[in-house]
């Protein structure tokens, strides 16, 4: 079943598009990768998914539902989480508190995940009550993906989570997302430009170039470093 499709979708943040006729479809149950270089407006389509920015032209369609005039507000009520790009933690509240923040995106009655949120990630248990601002980049990622997790998503949206974890941990953070999707059955679409993270997490990509999507890749292509390297900034 379709959980999310963008038919036509030009978007921009003034009268000149950043993204032009979008189309796409996500699965429930996959993990989607969104690969380009830098600028091609892989942040700007996270953002136009969950509600922040507005098409010019074109439909989102979400669970079936046309969400294209849907607040921001009510699109994470209504289920789809977001980790943006840098993470966003608050660094001078703790742990727990950082993880409560994610109940504010929940519709009346809905799960809170935090037992899941605690196996899945061990030392947020353990440093519950330390700032998020002394953890390191790994820790933060596993926070923002923590307190995502705490709204009961059923689509994540996940921009570069290697971005500022050192390696050692990035590999960690590949297996985490897809334990997370193994277990609790979340869709997946995330921006990555880091081709480990890449090849480890997607089931599929989509390429985009200058605000449109020039090609889609399978797990066969994406495990040919010379197929993907193209669409990545190296
Ligand atoms: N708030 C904004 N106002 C105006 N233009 C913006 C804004 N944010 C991004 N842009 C422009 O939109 C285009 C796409 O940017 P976007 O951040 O979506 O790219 P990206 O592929 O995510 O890049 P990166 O890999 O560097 O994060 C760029 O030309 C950028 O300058």
């Amino acid at each position: 079943m379709t959980v999310l499709s963008l038919d036509g979708v030009t978007v921009g943040y003034g009268p000149t598009p950043v993204l032009r006729e979008i189309d796409l479809a996500i699965e429930r149950g996959e993990i989607v990768g969104v690969v380009g270089k830098n600028g091609v407006g892989k942040t700007t389509l996270m953002k136009t998914v969950i509600g922040l920015l507005e098409p010019t032209s074109g439909s989102i369609t979400y669970d079936g539902r046309d969400v294209t005039g849907l607040a921001a507000d009510d699109r994470a009520r209504s289920g789809i989480g977001y980790i943006p790009q840098g993470r966003d933690i608050f660094p001078d509240l703790t742990v727990e508190q950082n993880l409560r923040m994610g109940e504010h995106v929940n519709a009346d009655g809905a799960v809170t995940r935090y037992e899941e949120v605690y196996d899945l990630f061990p030392v947020l248990e353990e440093r519950a009550g330390q700032d998020g601002g002394t953890l390191s980049g790994g820790q933060q990622q596993m926070l923002a993906i923590g307190r995502a997790l705490v709204g009961d998503p059923d689509l994540l949206l996940l921009d570069e989570p290697s971005e500022g974890v050192q390696p050692s941990i990035v590999d960690q953070i590949s297996e985490d997302m897809r334990a997370i999707n193994d277990e609790l059955g979340t869709t997946v679409l995330f921006v990555e430009q880091n081709l480990g993270v890449i090849q480890e997490m997607a089931d599929r990509c989509y390429a985009m170039e200058r605000g449109t999507i020039v090609d889609e890749l399978t797990s066969e292509e994406i495990a040919d470093e010379d197929a993907i390297a193209s669409h990545l900034a190296i």
